[in-house]
């Protein structure tokens, strides 16, 4: 278990996400956890829902904690860290889980000397099963690396990567939970269509996506002979096949994908 005070500025989606999977997890307690949005109702709430700390003040959370995790959006989040930077203690450790903040950036707020590691994670992380980054500056030693490691992994994967491909880890897990909810919905539709009823067929294709997805992690096969294995001869799954090659279907995930990696490339100039 982890024996150190975690703070959570900003509490959205993401930090909801990640607040759960530790607790859950129990790789911290929620003693140890503070958290600080700019709306009371969701700090009494997060405290109501799992005994955590609602913070009083964003600086009083700084003077606390030994972790600060920033989850609050881009284009507020160097303001916020600088607006704290001189109130936090010698030894935090600062975590941005900002898209397109780089650590150069943080580091121009929060001083050149500070201990600092930006992390992309995933909303799976709310079910166990998130896909987490972790790319630390050069201060940060290895047993604090492990330490954020530790926690991410208490929930999910988390590997470490190098700061130039966090545009494509935002491309291929942090936004990529929408694209794969958007498949599932119409999924599900097109079997609504065929006269399933709704909530069964989210069902079907949310557990079979899940199966998909857990054969390429266990099987070590390549996805197309996975995908090869579903197409019998004359059958109904190559007529679905030929459908979305003519459509575009994997062209349009990697274009979409790639304009996810611009953005993210975009924010990290601004
Ligand atoms: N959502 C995701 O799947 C992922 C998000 N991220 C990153 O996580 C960060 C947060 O994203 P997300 O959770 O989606 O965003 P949300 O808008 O859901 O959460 C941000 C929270 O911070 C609050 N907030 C805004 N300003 C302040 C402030 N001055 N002080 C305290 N709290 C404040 C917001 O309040 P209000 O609602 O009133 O504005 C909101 O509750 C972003 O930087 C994003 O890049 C990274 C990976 C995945
Ligand atoms: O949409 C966004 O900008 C954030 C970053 C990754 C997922 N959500």
């Amino acid at each position: 278990m982890l024996n150190k005070k975690v703070g959570f500025i900003g509490c959205g989606n993401m930090a909801k996400a990640i607040i759960n999977g530790m607790i859950a997890s129990r790789i911290i307690a929620p003693e140890n956890v503070w958290v600080f949005d700019r709306k009371p109702e969701t700090n009494q709430a997060m405290a109501e829902k799992y005994g955590l700390h609602a913070a009083e003040s964003l600086e009083s959370m700084a003077r606390e904690v030994d972790i600060l995790v920033g989850a609050i959006k881009p284009n507020v989040m160097l303001k916020l860290l600088g607006s704290i930077a001189g109130l936090l203690k010698k030894e935090t450790l600062v975590v941005s889980i900002a898209a397109g903040i780089t650590l150069d950036a943080l580091a121009t707020v929060l001083g050149h000397d500070r201990k600092i590691i930006r992390v992309m994670p995933n909303t799976p992380a709310l079910v166990g099963t998130g896909m987490t980054s972790v790319t630390p500056n050069v201060l940060v030693n290895e047993e604090e690396t492990d330490i954020i490691l530790q926690v991410f992994r208490s929930f999910g994967k988390a590997e470490l990567v190098s700061e130039y491909l966090i545009h494509s880890v935002v491309g291929v897990s942090g936004s990529a939970p929408a694209y794969v909810f958007m498949m599932i919905e119409a999924m599900a539709d097109a079997a609504v269509l065929g006269g399933m009823p709704r909530k069964q067929a989210y069902e079907f294709a949310a557990q079979t996506v899940k199966g998909a997805a857990q054969m390429v992690l266990e099987t070590d096969q390549h996805p197309a002979q996975l995908k090869d294995s579903v197409c019998s001869p004359g059958g109904t799954t190559i007529e679905a096949v030929k459908t979305l090659e003519s459509k575009g279907f994997r062209a349009a995930i990697m274009e979409a994908m790639q304009k996810c990696m611009e953005k993210s490339e975009q924010l990290s100039k601004a």
